[in-house]
């Protein structure tokens, strides 16, 4: 497993308030990480500050593969880089089928006689259909994403990401507003992809995280407080007092 993502010595304020404090992180390519903590201990700022929405003060996020420095980039750069965010309120395109949605996030140099006539080509059809199998929902291609499930559109979207050829997916409380079954799908879907990407879901929700089976990272007050197995940081007497309670 290499380093794909790497940040080191973060900070970012806002109006005075250090939200991110000296963090240092980093993930392999495959891997997958759980990323837990209390309100307000910098996870979306986190996100923000990988995606390149926030620009930290301090430190350094580098893009191993390419060594690069992300910090200098775009958001569509970074995303255009292989790093794929899911925000927790699903944004499919209601009043289209799911292979629509597949079809119009499907990522591909776009000759200009394809974008011309927005062509499908069997080798899209081929990748549709793939993408649709690994979330679940070959038998719903032709329905319009409107009518899904609340799982069913948040898999669709999921689908949507892998579309675009990720190496890195950033995942925002997938299992928020699920039935138990449609968890289990979800936390099974993120390790199998978990196994081609590096993979990063941020959750309250401890029983999923738990079934998500991965190494995980506590952040509390814009710092790692912990990081190791579920059990060990379960078992780390700063994690129990700030964010588990006693
Ligand atoms: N744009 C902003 N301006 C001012 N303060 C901000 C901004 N973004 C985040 N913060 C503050 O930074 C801190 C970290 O917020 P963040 O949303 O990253 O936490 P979080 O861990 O994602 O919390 P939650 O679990 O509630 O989503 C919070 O105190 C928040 O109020």
């Amino acid at each position: 497993m290499s380093t794909l993502l790497e940040v080191n010595g973060v900070s970012v304020s806002f109006d005075g308030f250090r939200a991110i404090n000296n963090l240092s992180f980093a993930i392999g390519l495959p891997e997958l990480r759980a990323v837990i903590g209390p309100n307000g201990a910098g996870k979306t700022t986190f996100m923000d500050i990988v995606t390149g929405k926030t620009k930290p003060d301090e430190g350094i996020v580098r893009w191993a593969e390419s060594a690069q420095s992300l910090l200098s980039m775009t958001e569509a750069k970074i995303a255009r880089a292989g790093i794929g965010r899911k925000f927790q309120r699903p944004t499919v395109f209601e009043d289209q089928t799911v292979w629509d949605n597949l079809r119009v996030a499907l990522s591909k140099p776009r000759g200009p006689f394809a974008a011309m006539f927005d062509r499908v080509t069997p080798e899209d059809r081929k990748r549709i259909d793939e993408i649709a199998g690994e979330i679940g929902l070959s038998g719903h291609l032709s329905r319009m994403a409107g009518i899904l499930s609340h799982g069913q559109k948040q898999w669709l979207e999921i689908g949507m990401l892998l579309a675009q050829d990720p190496k890195l997916l950033l995942v925002d409380e997938p299992a928020a507003g699920m039935t138990t079954e449609e968890r289990n799908h979800t936390a099974d879907l993120l390790k199998r992809l978990a196994k081609s990407h590096a993979v990063v879901v941020v959750e309250h929700d401890m029983d999923f995280v738990r079934r998500l089976d991965c190494r995980v990272t506590v952040l509390h007050e814009g710092s790692v407080l912990s990081e190791g197995s579920l059990d060990h940081v379960m078992a780390d007497e700063r994690v129990i007092e700030v964010y588990l309670g006693r």
